[in-house]
């Protein structure tokens, strides 16, 4: 396995006498879009102060390409490039010279070469040399990505970025968010309250609620493992009652006219032939996905 780029080892966060991250950890690695998810206040921008160095630590570290955010703060923030909701901009100034612009404040200086290398990577090499005032806000972020980009950071943090954006704007940014991390091998690290987002933009996500990690799997773990099978059965109360008897294991539930079992697709053919056998009446089976969206309410139990 990779060397994860940031390990953030038993964190904590005590303000005043409230302890509002209860010692997490987790490690992003590289090339991988990590989500990370949460109710409102439940402790996400916290967290991310705390990794970049804006808040103090309690307990614990934040390990960036091994240094630590505290104790070796300029090494480790050199890695670390990102972008807060809505990048600054020069609306005056083309793309480009806005990228100039910024590459010039940087420490090392930034060949021509990478920044035309990340303009094509963002997909803005046709309007790059335009006015920013002309941009589409979808433009805006894909600039704001590509100026974060421009150090070549091994780690990119993103606060919501597909906030405020439509629809179209929402799936251009995630396909260069995957593309930054799958191509190039950045981690990128992005949280968001936007729940069908992270399922379609990220390769692993943490769960957070009330300050702890409830949580950290693949996407494709999160909607995958848990098949969720719907049947419309009659008497429906008194099936759920059976199945709780018979095979508690299912959980079943009932939600209108349908009875919500957990069961894999394996388990349907005995289930329906144990039920037609105690005279319930079938009239529809259908399996499907647990989304991300169920999954998280259900852990974060609905907040
Ligand atoms: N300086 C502070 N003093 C006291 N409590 C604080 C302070 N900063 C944050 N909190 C509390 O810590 C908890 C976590 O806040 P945080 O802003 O990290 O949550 P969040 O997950 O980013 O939420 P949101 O999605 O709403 O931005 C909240 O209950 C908040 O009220």
């Amino acid at each position: 396995m990779k060397k994860a780029i940031v390990e953030i080892k038993n964190l904590k966060k005590v303000i005043g006498d409230k302890t509002i991250i209860h010692g997490i950890s987790m490690d992003v690695f590289p090339g991988e879009v990590f989500g990370f998810l949460g109710p409102n206040g439940a402790g996400k921008t916290t967290t991310i102060r705390m990794m970049v160095g804006l808040m103090g630590i309690t307990e614990g570290e934040v390990l960036i390409n091994g240094f630590s955010i505290e104790k070796n703060f300029e090494k480790a923030i050199s890695h670390v490039g990102g972008i807060i909701e809505n990048p600054e901009m020069y609306k005056f100034l083309s793309g480009y010279d806005n990228l100039l612009q910024y590459a010039r404040m940087l420490p090392d200086p930034v060949k021509k070469e990478r920044i035309d290398e990340i303009v094509k990577l963002v997909g803005l090499e046709k309007r790059i040399q335009e006015k920013v005032k002309g941009y589409s806000l979808g433009m805006r972020q894909r600039l704001g990505l590509a100026q974060a980009l421009l150090h070549s950071p091994a780690l990119l943090i993103l606060d919501e970025p597909t906030n405020g954006l439509d629809p179209a704007g929402i799936r251009e940014i995630r396909t260069y968010i995957r593309k930054v991390a799958h191509e190039e091998g950045i981690a990128v690290f992005v949280s968001s309250h936007m729940l069908s987002e992270m399922q379609m933009m990220c390769d692993r996500i943490g769960i957070i609620q009330d300050g702890r990690l409830v949580s950290v799997e693949t996407v494709g773990d999160f909607v995958g493992e848990k098949v969720s099978t719907a049947i419309e059965i009659e008497p429906i109360e008194k099936a759920r009652e059976f199945i709780e008897q018979t095979f508690p294991e299912l959980n079943p539930k009932v939600n209108g006219a349908k009875m919500f079992v957990s069961a894999s697709r394996e388990k349907v053919p005995s289930l329906v032939k144990v039920l037609a056998e105690n005279d319930f009446e079938i009239y529809q089976v259908s399996s499907e996905n647990s989304t991300l969206e169920e999954k998280f309410l259900e852990m974060t139990e609905g907040k």
